[in-house]
Order: C-alpha cells, then sequence, then structure tokens
C-alpha cells in the first residue's frame, strides 16, 4: 500500500508506488522526528524527498515565446500579499521588497495575453503541478492548485528567507532553530495567524536570467540573518523548476536582484526584471483556486450555468442535431446495455449514476455539480465549476436496449476550458468504472457483452488515464 512508501523506506524510488495526501503528510513531519537523528534534532536524510531541482522543462523556444507575449508592464504590486501596513508593522504577510504578479484573474483578460497566451500558460501550469507531483512521488491528482501566478522581481527585488505555510521563530531551547511553532506565548500572540497554514508544497519554474543577482536559496535553519543565511545556492536558470515543501524545513528566500552590466554597450533600455511561475499546492480540492475562462472582449451572452436553472426542459437530448447549430451537443460515446441480460430497469440505472456523481460532487464539491432532468429522470447533468463546459448522461429504452449516450455542451462560442477537459476524461474514466460496477451487480455475463465492448470503445476515445 502508498502507506509503506515513508521516509524509512526506498520504495518510492524503486517501485510505481506513490504517496497519499497522508503519507506525505507523515514524511514531512518524520523530518521533525528527534530519535532519527543526532544532528540537531533534524532528520537530515528526509530533507533530499521534500526539495530538488528539475532543468529544461520547458525549450528555448517555449521560453522565448512566452516571454515575448507577456505584458512589458502591468504586474500587480504586492498581489497575493497583504498590503495593510498594520500588517506590515506586525511582521504578518507582507509582499517582498520589488515584488510584484499577475494572476489568472489578469492573465484570462485580453488586456494582458491573448487567449493562446493564456492556454499555453495553463498548460505549463498543468505540466508543472504534474511534475511537481511525480517528483514527490505523490499518487496523480493529489496536489491541487492555490494559488498561480507570474511573478516579478525588479532591480533590488528580494526574500527575505521565510516558509511557506507559517512564520517561523528561533527557538532558544532547541539551538536557536527555526520552528513553526512558538513555545513563548508572548511570540505566539503577537504574531497573527498565516493565511495559508494548508500550503503543503511549492514549485517556482524560472523564465528569464537577463539579470544578475537574485538567486534562490535555501536558508540556513539557526538564528540570524548574518552571511551564514544561505545553506544552499540555486542560480537562477530559464526552464529551470524548484519544488519544495512548504513548511520550515525548507526556509528559504532569494537574493537581490541587479542589473546585468554588459561590455559591449549594447545595453538594452528595457528595466531589468526576474519572471518566474509561481505555484503553492494543496491537497484539499475545496481549497483550488479558480481558473477563470478567457474572457472575450465582447462577453454579452449567458454562461452555461445560468440558461441551466432557467430552463430544465431544454436540456432534453434532441434526437436530430443541426450539425450548423453551435449549441448542438457533442456526442462522446454511447453505451448499450441489452436489456433482457439486464434485470436493472433503466430508472434503477438512473438512480445509482446519480448517487454516484453526487457523491463525486461532495468529493470535489467545487469542481462540479450534477443536476438530474426529464420527466422521469433520465438525464443526468455535470457541469464545471468554471461553467465553460458541461457533460451529460442521457438514459433510453430502446427495443430491448438500455442505451445512455454521453454528451459534451459548450454555449456553442468558447471552447471548453484546458482544465474542463484535463478534468473531464478522468470524470468518464471513473463513470464507466461505476457503470461497469453496477453492471457487474448484478451478473452479466462480463466478456462477451455488447456492453464491454462499448465501454472499450469509449475508453479508446478518451485520452489516456494519468498513471
Ligand atoms: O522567487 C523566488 O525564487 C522565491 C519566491 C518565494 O519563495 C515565494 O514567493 O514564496
Ligand atoms: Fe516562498
Amino acid at each position: 500500500s502508498s502507506d509503506e512508501c515513508t521516509a524509512s523506506s526506498q520504495h518510492c524510488a524503486v517501485s510505481n508506488e506513490c504517496r497519499n495526501a497522508s503519507s506525505f503528510a507523515q514524511l514531512v513531519s518524520s523530518y521533525f522526528d528527534s530519535t532519527a537523528d543526532t544532528n540537531n534534532d533534524r532528520n537530515l536524510s528526509v530533507l533530499p524527498q521534500l526539495r530538488g531541482t528539475i532543468d529544461h522543462l520547458l525549450s528555448a523556444h517555449e521560453l522565448t515565446s512566452l516571454l515575448a507575449s507577456l505584458p512589458s508592464d502591468m504586474f500587480i504590486d504586492a498581489a497575493g500579499y497583504n498590503t495593510d501596513v498594520n500588517e506590515r508593522s506586525r511582521g504578518g504577510y507582507t509582499a517582498p521588497v520589488g515584488y510584484a504578479a499577475i494572476g489568472l484573474r489578469e492573465l484570462s483578460s485580453p488586456t494582458y495575453v491573448t487567449k493562446a497566451t493564456y492556454d499555453k500558460i495553463l498548460q505549463i501550469r498543468e505540466l508543472v503541478r504534474f511534475t511537481t507531483e511525480q517528483s514527490l512521488h505523490l499518487c496523480p491528482g493529489t496536489l491541487y492548485i492555490d494559488y498561480s501566478t507570474i511573478s516579478q522581481k525588479m532591480e533590488g527585488g528580494t526574500h527575505r528567507p521565510h516558509a511557506d505555510n507559517c512564520y517561523h521563530y528561533y527557538d532558544e531551547a532547541n539551538h536557536n532553530l527555526a520552528t513553526c511553532h512558538s513555545t513563548t506565548t508572548t511570540t505566539a500572540t503577537m504574531m497573527k495567524e498565516h493565511p495559508h497554514p494548508q500550503r503543503v508544497a511549492a514549485s517556482i519554474l524560472y523564465l528569464n536570467d537577463e539579470f544578475d543577482g537574485g538567486e534562490f536559496y535555501f536558508a540556513n535553519r539557526h538564528a540570524g540573518d548574518g552571511d551564514d543565511v544561505v545553506d544552499t545556492l540555486v542560480p537562477v536558470q530559464p526552464g529551470r523548476m524548484m519544488y519544495f515543501t512548504s513548511g520550515v524545513e525548507n526556509l528559504h528566500g532569494a537574493l537581490p536582484v541587479r542589473r546585468r552590466i554588459k561590455k559591449d554597450h549594447q545595453q538594452k533600455a528595457e528595466p531589468t526584471r526576474r519572471l518566474a511561475l509561481a505555484m503553492w499546492y494543496v491537497t484539499d480540492p475545496e481549497l483550488e483556486e479558480y481558473v477563470p475562462p478567457f474572457r472575450d472582449v465582447i462577453d454579452s451572452h449567458q454562461s452555461l450555468g445560468d440558461d441551466e436553472t432557467k430552463n430544465g426542459s431544454q436540456t432534453t437530448t434532441k434526437d436530430v442535431t443541426d450539425p450548423n447549430d453551435p449549441n448542438a451537443p457533442e456526442q462522446l460515446f454511447s453505451i448499450r446495455i441489452p436489456s433482457n441480460d439486464f434485470s436493472m430497469a433503466t430508472t434503477s440505472l438512473v438512480e445509482g449514476m446519480g448517487i454516484y456523481l453526487t457523491s463525486e460532487q461532495n468529493a470535489h464539491r467545487s469542481s462540479w455539480k450534477v443536476n438530474r432532468y426529464g420527466d422521469e429522470g433520465d438525464t443526468l447533468h455535470v457541469l464545471f465549476k468554471d461553467h465553460s463546459a458541461m457533460f451529460s448522461l442521457n438514459f433510453k429504452l430502446e427495443n430491448d436496449l438500455v442505451i445512455i449516450i454521453v454528451e459534451r455542451h459548450t454555449d456553442g462560442r468558447k471552447r471548453p476550458s484546458l482544465q474542463y477537459m484535463l478534468q473531464e476524461s478522468v470524470m468518464l474514466h471513473s463513470v464507466l468504472d461505476a457503470l461497469s460496477r453496477l453492471i457487474s451487480e448484478v451478473n452479466l455475463d462480463e466478456a462477451e457483452t455488447t456492453f464491454t465492448k462499448d465501454v472499450d470503445l469509449a475508453r479508446q476515445t478518451l485520452p489516456a488515464r494519468r498513471a
């Protein structure tokens, strides 16, 4: 089981075993297990499993075209941080010096980038998430993105050592080592609560290197900001990605960004800036950040979700679809279940799938919304949170067959978001799994049936499961 993939076992690296959220949490806490180690009560052998560097995540071409398509200004000062002066005086969650950023809210607007650039950024964002997950030997789907941003540090921009999910203290009783939990009540009450205690990991993908300095570093866990604060220095390289867990085991910062002085006097007039795609992760799907669909300049039509609540009857599947109707749903696949093999009535099948999808909805409440339509309740609609698309399951009884038609619906103007497309295939695979379970409960002769063949065919049309 995945529980075996903990700090003490070398299992994860050599086998396909993956960590789930709880065995991951266990691994992180094993770093603080003082029994394991004599070196300052920190289990240093765990550290390499909690951080790392991946180079050449993007090709030189991808980097060049991404950089060329990013806005040269319009970055928002201190985006994602608290700008409250009172907060600043408490040493709370305030932005680093010389820092500005743009998040998905900005990037989804044509004021900032084109739709193609936004799509590319979302694609890179998913690649980075996936790579972080794999690098930490996490099971597919363990990490949800809580915040992603393109960060910019200008000349002089720097980042003091910090942990990403807590404020740290130097614990005098414990060799002046940094810790998240203050033992002195005065310090504890002085400090405000960290705004992101749920963050478990972060990644930073560096995009350019037209500057000097600006190195990332892991900080020494001993007290003081002196010369020895840098423990491990990581020079910035375009296409280099750092990942690390978010606690005090990975105190980190960035050295000041300096202007690059070129010898050939061909100095560009462009201001010095250090660009990165920074992302923070949680394991609770409820905390996943909203991915807005790209906003077209003219955005006058109603969203899918609005239409839906207004008029449930329009949701019945059309038998004849006009190929020129942009609102026509796209059939993804259909599944036939011979009803003489199958004692379960259509209604109980709809019921079973409804219950299954509703439980999925509850497990990922922020992602999908399930509705049931039709007089006999023979259609299930599964709407994605960004309202860019939905899919439907329509159940029909035809002669001696139950037919389930699976369709994708959009508003006919915008394509489904990339996030929708990625999650749709995951959902549809699990719908087919659930259907197969329902069918096997009624003892259908598995191997040779129409049903099994249709399921296999359907799976072939879906992108492969992430494994
Ligand atoms: O830009 C960097 O290299 C570090 C950024 C960082 O640690 C943060 O924003 O939390
Ligand atoms: Fe950080």
